[in-house]
């Protein structure tokens, strides 16, 4: 594999999750998912300790129930699907980053962390909210394992070929609170072959909370395609099955 030029590369594929987060140039339909997936955060938020009367509960039920069925698929469906043909006739490749589960502000599950690219150093700045409690008042350890994948993720592409995680290790230093802005540095530190080192590390205020090591390995760019491809022969192989 040549070494691609480590500029080109940090604006195809790192800059457009920056990007994806700026509310310039959106279509109405991506303004409208967002708006969306903004509202449910916050109902999902707003239903962890509701204080509904248990009488009501019912009710709320049966209205969310009739809103999920505007929603309903008839099959499951990949964030993914169309990219390469919005790729080709040069569509936005930013707009898939909006799916994300930890960046992406069309996705109700991402808390989203917001995202900053500097010289040399990822910034991830989030508040975690009562959905994501572990210990009383503190984040549940797979959402943070799953915060520093997302900066650590960013952090590789300063290495001029990006791949995916291969290794993940994470020490949690202390209890690392909800309902505080959290940062989340992500730094690059060395690539060896295909192997390619970062670290990183959760700070509130001047307290650290976990570090961060993960360790990702160069793909091929065609292995995402063939991963849409095989999840594509799934989804058909299920229906198949289905009928
Ligand atoms: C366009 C939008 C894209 C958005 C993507 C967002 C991604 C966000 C980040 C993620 O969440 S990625 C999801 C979690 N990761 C995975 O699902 C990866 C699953 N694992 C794999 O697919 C493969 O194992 C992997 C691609 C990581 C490596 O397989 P390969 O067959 O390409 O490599 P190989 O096994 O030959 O290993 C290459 C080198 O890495 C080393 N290596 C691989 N896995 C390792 C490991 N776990 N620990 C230590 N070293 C490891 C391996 O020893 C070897 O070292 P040497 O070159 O020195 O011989």
């Amino acid at each position: 594999m040549s070494d691609p030029d480590p500029q080109q590369s940090m604006e195809a594929l790192a800059s457009p999750r920056v990007r994806a987060q700026l509310d310039e140039d959106l279509s109405p339909r991506r303004l409208a998912l967002r708006r969306i997936a903004a509202a449910n955060r916050l109902l999902i938020e707003d239903m962890v300790g509701t204080q509904v009367d248990p009488g009501d509960l019912d009710a709320v039920a049966d209205e969310l129930e009739a809103l999920g069925e505007r929603f309903r698929h008839d099959r499951p469906r990949s964030t993914y699907e169309g990219m390469a043909e919005a790729a080709m006739a040069g569509g936005a490749i930013e707009a898939f980053f909006d799916h994300s589960p930890l960046i992406g502000l069309a996705n109700p599950l991402a808390p989203p962390i917001r995202i900053e690219m500097g010289e040399e150093l990822v910034t991830g700045r989030v508040t975690f909210g009562a959905v994501y409690e572990g210990p009383p008042g503190c984040v549940h350890g797979g959402f943070v394992a799953a915060a520093f994948d997302e900066v650590l993720g960013t952090a590789q592409t300063y290495s001029g070929a990006p791949g995916m995680t291969a290794r993940l290790k994470v020490d949690y230093r202390s209890p690392t609170p909800l309902h505080v802005p959290l940062v989340i540095e992500g730094r690059f530190t060395r690539r060896e072959g295909r192997k390619i080192f970062t670290e990183g590390r959760i700070l509130d205020g001047d307290t650290v909370t976990a570090e961060a090591e993960g360790l990702f390995v160069t793909i091929d760019p065609t292995k995402f395609r063939e991963l849409a491809e095989g999840f594509d022969r799934r989804i058909a192989g299920d229906q198949a099955d289905d009928a």
